[in-house]
C-alpha cells in the first residue's frame, strides 16, 4: 500500500480530536505537514464575523453544515501535500467509509473515548459550546451508540480516554506516519 500523505481524525464530539491535533501541531518540526480542524476551516469560510462554530450552526441549521464539511473535506483533501485533519464529531459515513476503502492515500485515525468522558469533557467551562449539547445526555448517548456502527470499522483506533496522556498518545502517532 502507497504510504499516507494526508490522514483524517474522526471520533465523537469531545472524544480529544481538536486537541490531539493542536499537540501534533506542538511537536512536529516538519513545515511540509500541514494541521488543519474541519470545524475551524468551516468557520474561516462560511463563519465572517463569528466568532465560534456553533454561531454558523445556529445561523444557517444542519442540513447545511453537513453540506459544508463534505465541500471542506473534498476541497481538503484535493489540495497536494501531507496533512492531519480533525474532523467533527458528525462527519461520518458513507462519506467516511467511501473514503477509507477508495483512497489508498488517505489514513483515517479513530480516536476513541467512553460516553461519559465524552459528556464531561463538553462540560468543562474551557470547552466551546457544542450545539448538540442542548440535546440532553440521553439523545446524545443514542448518538454516541449510532456513531459507534461507522466508527467501529476504523481499524486504526486511539484511545483517549479519562486520564490518558495525550501528548504521549500524539508522539506514538506522530513516529508512526512521519
Ligand atoms: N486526554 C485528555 N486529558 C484531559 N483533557 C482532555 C483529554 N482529551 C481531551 N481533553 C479535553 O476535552 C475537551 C474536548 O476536547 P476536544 O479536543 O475539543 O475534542 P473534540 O475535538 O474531539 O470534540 C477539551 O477541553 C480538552 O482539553
Ligand atoms: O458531533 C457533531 O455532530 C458535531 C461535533 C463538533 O465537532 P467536535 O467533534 O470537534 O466537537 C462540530 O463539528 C459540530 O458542533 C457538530
Ligand atoms: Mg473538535
Amino acid at each position: 500500500m502507497a504510504k499516507c500523505e494526508k490522514f483524517l481524525m474522526a471520533g465523537f464530539s469531545g472524544a480529544g480530536k481538536t486537541s490531539f491535533l493542536r499537540e501534533l501541531e506542538f511537536m512536529a518540526p516538519d513545515l511540509s505537514w500541514e494541521f488543519a480542524d474541519l470545524d475551524q476551516l468551516i468557520l474561516k469560510s462560511r463563519g465572517k464575523g463569528l466568532k465560534e462554530l456553533a454561531q454558523v450552526i445556529e445561523r444557517d441549521g444542519w442540513d447545511k453544515f453537513r453540506l459544508y464539511e463534505r465541500q471542506e473535506l473534498e476541497g481538503w483533501l484535493k489540495e497536494e501535500g501531507k496533512g492531519v485533519l480533525a474532523l467533527g464529531g458528525g462527519t461520518l459515513s458513507p462519506l467516511l467509509y467511501d473514503l477509507y476503502k477508495t483512497s489508498r492515500k488517505v489514513g483515517i485515525v479513530y480516536l476513541h473515548a467512553p460516553f461519559e468522558d465524552c459528556w464531561e469533557r463538553l462540560h468543562l467551562e474551557k470547552a466551546e459550546p457544542r450545539p448538540l449539547v442542548k440535546r440532553g445526555k440521553s439523545e446524545l448517548h443514542r448518538i454516541y451508540e449510532e456513531r459507534q456502527q461507522v466508527f467501529s470499522q476504523i481499524p486504526w483506533r486511539i484511545e483517549n480516554p479519562k486520564g490518558a496522556d495525550l501528548t504521549g498518545l500524539a508522539k506514538a502517532f506522530w513516529e508512526r506516519v512521519s
